[in-house]
């Protein structure tokens, strides 16, 4: 990587030029930072330099601090001398006034140094943002201080809180930028701006003591208060929302020494585990693009015009749903014309439904809907560039629909399954296209959650995984890339999470309603137990019965969910489940029934009358819970079910919900380390194994031997060869 500049040159005109160089978005480095200050005092001391601008290279201002340099970072306060102090002292308190000339993005540190600058302009499609707590940082260059100054106090922690970056009308209108003019005058006009404040025809303002856009302190005070109150639900487990409203009050009397403490807890926050998992997030979510052999090799994606899903139930409609929210034609076949009118009429229920949360036109909204179109002929197919099928879960009638597939459609037409469950191999066994075959495995509702696993076979060329890598981010979906597998990465590493608290509820005598508690406490969207109720317990039957088949060995012989479909309790959509519902709700209510059922369960397990409930403490459940979820993650790492780890990590927080600020399922664990939960697995091992729940909690021997090594469980995936 070659490493950053900052030039300067001084035009006739008597500006200084200070232009920020570091691929690939001008980040500010220790190194870059200095040379900036450096190239400041220069200014300063030249007689022939009446102002300076400040900018960047490549037609990009900067995107923020380096967050490379984060992660190197050992300990607090390590290598750093105060950077705020600086810029307050010499960008934004020097004898010469500096203007901002930004292009494409002024964010984070990026942002903050430009609002150390005596004004801002910028071109119509720049963005502009705070979003330094995305990795669970505060800003630490005086942002908590000077973008309420800029802009009022409500509106900055808006801005920080939820990660927000305005585009240049906005920031225009806001305060934040002082002129949005065209790329071509921006050097010009902000050279001009600069000499305007030196000789005094505009008003050299300085960021820190301005008090136009904040009102008296106690008005202030009175917004951070319900700014508070409004935010309370990220606060949850984590310090930086917090520590960001806390710094952004305290500078309401002295933003100066206010800013030196934000530069402080900042540096605090890049080590804690929130600001550490949030950070590794960030990357894995960039790296997750990269799939070696496919990106790599020079190929262009090819576009998706046109799709077609076969089958129109739930997750049929909810993909048609996200192919047409991005304006790509889209038809839906069914077996006959009632199902055909129930799966259209969904998606435009769907589409109706995001037009009234997204304030869409009437006009916007029929032209999506016209997208949509209904067919019960495959010779419909000849023209579309991609086919979905989201038939339910049965080989032959999924080989069926492959070999119509291979007739009816072109010959580059990309064939795909949304299986979740069988290998697609023999989903395509009967097709001479297998090149052209894929997984694409989205979660449901397909419309709204993020994560489409990519299935690939041994087969799959290069173009057709690259052009859905591509589609995928079309209709604004992360792909994460996995081998063709039982379950893939998310449900497979999954499975035990229901399956441990079945255990515990049945077998331990653990009360179902606590063990939810305990995990959505942890930060879990929903327990384990309102999860099958959210999914139906029929579907936790058949998954269960999948898994026994599967890995017979580490899979509980009776859950909850054959008890509970025996019964008629569903889950939510029959209103009762392991937990009872208001009618027409979602609300969950302890079912006082649930006691005779898991009564029922223990003895239809065989656990006699000597059976005795087990005192075990929160820790030890969620560790109970979680630990079989590592350890079955080790298993998909081994087996090379994903690229890295940190495709994993993702698609656990994409997927299931596992708490983002946690890193990843993966990282969480290598956050405890792999010998601690070595050693509680086998001490369960030894304590539970029996007829009913065999090797569950026995170690995978790639956990085995991460402990003995002391090593990281991320590197169990970069140790195996892979099997692609
Ligand atoms: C002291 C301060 O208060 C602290 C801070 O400033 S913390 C940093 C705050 N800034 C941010 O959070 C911005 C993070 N970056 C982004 O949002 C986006 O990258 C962007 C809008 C700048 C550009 O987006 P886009 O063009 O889609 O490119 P994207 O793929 O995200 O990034 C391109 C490359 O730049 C890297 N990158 C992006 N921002 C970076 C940063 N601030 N530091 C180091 N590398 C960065 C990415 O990792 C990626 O690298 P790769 O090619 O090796 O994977």
């Amino acid at each position: 990587m070659a490493s950053p500049v900052v030039t300067f040159d001084v035009g006739d005109d008597g500006v200084a030029v200070i232009t920020m160089k570091n691929p690939p978005v001008n980040a500010i480095s220790g190194e870059v930072l200095s040379a900036v200050l450096a190239h400041f005092q220069t200014a300063h001391s030249r007689k022939d330099v009446k102002a300076i601008v400040l900018t960047g290279a490549d037609g990009k201002f900067c995107g923020g601090a380096d967050i490379r340099g984060f992660q190197v970072r050992k300990s607090v306060g390590a290598g750093r001398e105060s950077g705020v102090i600086r810029v307050n002292d010499i960008m934004e308190g020097g004898p010469k006034p500096a203007v901002a000339a930004i292009e494409t993005f002024a964010l984070g540190g990026g942002l903050e140094l430009a609002m150390a600058c005596h004004a801002r302009l910028a071109t119509p499609n720049t963005r502009l943002g705070l979003p330094e707590l995305q990795l669970g940082i505060i800003p630490g260059l005086g942002g908590t201080q000077r973008l309420p100054r800029l802009v009022g106090v409500g509106k900055a922690i808006d801005m920080m809180l939820t990660v927000q970056m305005l585009p240049a009308d906005d920031a225009l209108r806001s305060g934040l930028v002082d002129a949005v003019v065209p790329p071509e005058r921006l050097l010009a006009d902000a050279k001009k701006w600069a000499l305007n404040i030196a000789s005094g025809r505009i008003p050299w303002r300085r960021t820190l003591a301005r008090t136009d856009h904040v009102g008296p302190v106690e008005e202030s005070l009175k917004i951070i208060e319900s700014k508070r109150a409004q935010y309370k639900h990220l606060f949850k487990n984590v310090p930086h929302p917090a520590a960001c409203l806390d710094i952004v009050q305290r500078g309401l009397k002295d933003p100066y020494a206010a800013s030196v403490m934000e530069e402080k807890i900042s540096g605090e926050l890049q080590v804690s585990p929130s600001g550490k998992s949030l950070i590794h997030v960030f990357f894995s979510e960039r790296a997750v693009l990269k799939v070696p052999g496919v990106t790599d090799r020079g190929l262009k994606p090819r576009q998706i015009r046109s799709v077609a899903i076969v089958g129109g139930g739930l997750m049929g409609s909810g993909i048609a749903t996200a192919v047409a929210l991005q304006q790509i034609p889209v038809q839906i076949k069914e077996t006959d014309s009632d199902a055909l009118n129930r799966a259209v009429n969904t998606v435009r229920a769907n589409l109706e439904n995001r037009a009234k949360k997204s304030g869409w036109t009437q006009q916007k909204l029929q032209k999506v809907i016209a997208l949509v179109k209904g067919t019960l002929d495959y010779k419909d197919f000849g023209n579309v560039d991609l086919v979905m099928e989201a038939a339910f879960e049965s080989i032959p009638v999924k080989q069926q629909i492959f070999e119509a597939l291979e007739r009816y459609c072109k010959a580059d037409c990309i064939l795909a399954t949304n299986t979740s469950l069988i290998d697609i191999d023999v989903v395509g066994a009967k097709t001479h296209c297998q090149d052209r075959l894929a997984g694409t495995h989205f979660f449901s509702p397909a419309h709204v959650m993020p994560l489409l696993e990519l299935v690939r076979t041994e087969k799959t060329s290069p173009q057709v995984q690259l052009d859905l890598i591509n589609f995928a981010k079309i209709i604004r979906k992360i792909p994460v890339t996995v081998k063709s597998s039982v379950g893939f990465a998310v449900n497979r590493a999954f499975f035990p999470y229901v399956s441990s608290a079945n255990f515990l509820a049945i077998y331990l005598g653990v009360d179902p309603y606590r063990i939810d508690r305990i995990l959505k406490d942890f930060g879990m969207p929903v327990g384990p137990f309102r999860m099958t109720d959210m999914a139906g317990q029929q579907i936790g039957v058949a998954t269960g019965n999948l898994w026994r088949q599967t890995f017979p060995n580490r899979t509980l012989k009776m859950g909850l969910s054959s008890l509970l479909e025996e019964k008629n309790r569903l889950g939510e959509k029959t209103g009762k489940g392991v937990y009872n519902y208001k009618p027409g709700t979602r609300k969950e209510e302890p079912a006082p029934e649930l006691k005779d059922i898991l009564a029922e369960a223990r003895r239809r397990s065989g656990l006699g009358a000597d059976w005795q409930e087990v005192s075990i403490s929160d820790q030890e459940i969620l560790e109970m819970v979680l630990f079989p979820v590592v350890n079955e993650a080790c298993r998909v790492l081994e087996e090379k079910v994903v690229l890295r780890a940190s495709d994993l990590d993702l698609a656990s927080i994409l997927g299931m919900g596992f708490p983002r600020y946690r890193g990843g399922i993966v990282f969480w664990g290598d956050s405890l380390g792999a010998e601690h939960i070595h050693s509680q697995l086998s001490k369960w091992y030894n304590l539970y194994k029996s007829d009913a729940i065999e090797e569950f909690y026995k170690p995978s021997p790639s956990l085995e031997r991460t402990a003995a090594s002391k090593g990281t469980l991320a590197s169990i995936v970069e140790l195996t060869r892979s099997r692609l």
